[in-house]
């Protein structure tokens, strides 16, 4: 069979489940991943020939999509803030409101004296995606990252490689953390933040597939993790230090609230593109 005769064959059998745009956006990704082609190359070249092999892996990758599988953990990758991340069962996948947070971020250090040591934190790393990109785009930061699950932080260790950066790895649980080892002048987390409420808006590719600990959190206590890193942060940020945190769309308003009462101060509440609340930052008072 031609190729693309299998490109219609293939947005067709997706047209349950995803919309023609997102089935074809699909199938070139595993036409690059697989065969090293562009979308370009496909519309030179109308002879290209596919093996009966190749096809057969064709059908695995598209019966997989079919069951709603993420095409990230069938390829194994992803692409974040312009780097390569390897991405498995174990990680979130990163999003594009994440990286909204890291440009963030950039932007306001990326200035910095070049000479002076920023020390990041990044809390609840997952794929490292936070991170790596901070490592890569801050060369004068000292990165640290924390996840409870070993699984990730394995992932994470892959994927600092992969990137050539340093960053040092924690195995810890900061919700069973008394003090923070070392004063940062940065520290970031996108802790679970879904609430059992509303898993109804969550689609069955992220439901079934993406994990649980990196999603979800008690509905009686759904800003545990963001009471806990803020008051870590009291004795554990350095004068002008500065908090971000990605948070749930629908908590913005208490997120100011969580933080004017713990005497934080330049309180920022940011929008993603989506023009959801979605990222907060602010300062230690001194
Ligand atoms: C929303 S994911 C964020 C992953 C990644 N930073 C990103 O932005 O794509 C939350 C992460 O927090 C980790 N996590 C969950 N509970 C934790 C805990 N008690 N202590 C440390 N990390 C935790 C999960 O394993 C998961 O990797």
């Amino acid at each position: 069979m031609k190729i693309k005769q299998y490109r219609t064959q293939f947005i067709k059998e997706l047209s349950p489940f995803y919309d023609a745009y997102e089935a074809e956006s699909f199938f070139y990704l595993i036409l690059e991943d697989k065969h090293q082609l562009r979308q370009i190359d496909l519309a030179l070249n109308h002879e290209l020939f596919f093996s009966e092999a190749d096809f057969v892996v064709w059908d695995s990758l598209l019966a997989q999509l079919k069951k709603e599988v993420p095409i990230q953990y069938l390829l194994g990758k992803t692409n974040f803030y312009g780097l390569d991340f390897e991405v498995n069962e174990n990680v979130l996948i990163p999003r594009p409101e994440t990286e909204e947070l890291v440009e963030w971020i950039i932007s306001e250090n990326a200035a910095s004296d070049r000479t002076k040591k920023i020390k990041i934190l990044d809390i609840g790393t997952g794929s490292g995606c936070i991170a790596i990109s901070l490592a890569k785009n801050l060369p004068n930061a000292e990165v640290y990252a924390m996840d409870v699950s070993k699984k990730a932080i394995e992932t994470a260790k892959r994927n600092a490689a992969k990137n050539d950066v340093d960053v040092t790895f924690i195995f810890q649980n900061i919700l069973e953390t008394e003090e923070l080892k070392c004063q940062f002048d940065i520290i970031v987390s996108n802790p679970p933040y879904v609430r059992n409420l509303e898993k109804q808006e969550i689609k069955k590719n992220v439901l079934d597939y993406e994990p649980h600990l990196a999603l979800f959190v008690d509905d009686n206590d759904a800003l545990i993790f963001y009471k806990k890193i803020a008051s870590l942060a009291h004795n554990n940020l350095l004068k002008n230090g500065q908090l971000y945190f990605e948070i749930n769309q629908y908590l913005g308003k208490e997120m100011i609230d969580l933080l004017g009462k713990m005497d934080f101060i330049n309180i920022d509440l940011r929008k993603d593109i989506y023009d959801n609340d979605r990222m907060i930052s602010c300062k230690v008072s001194i």
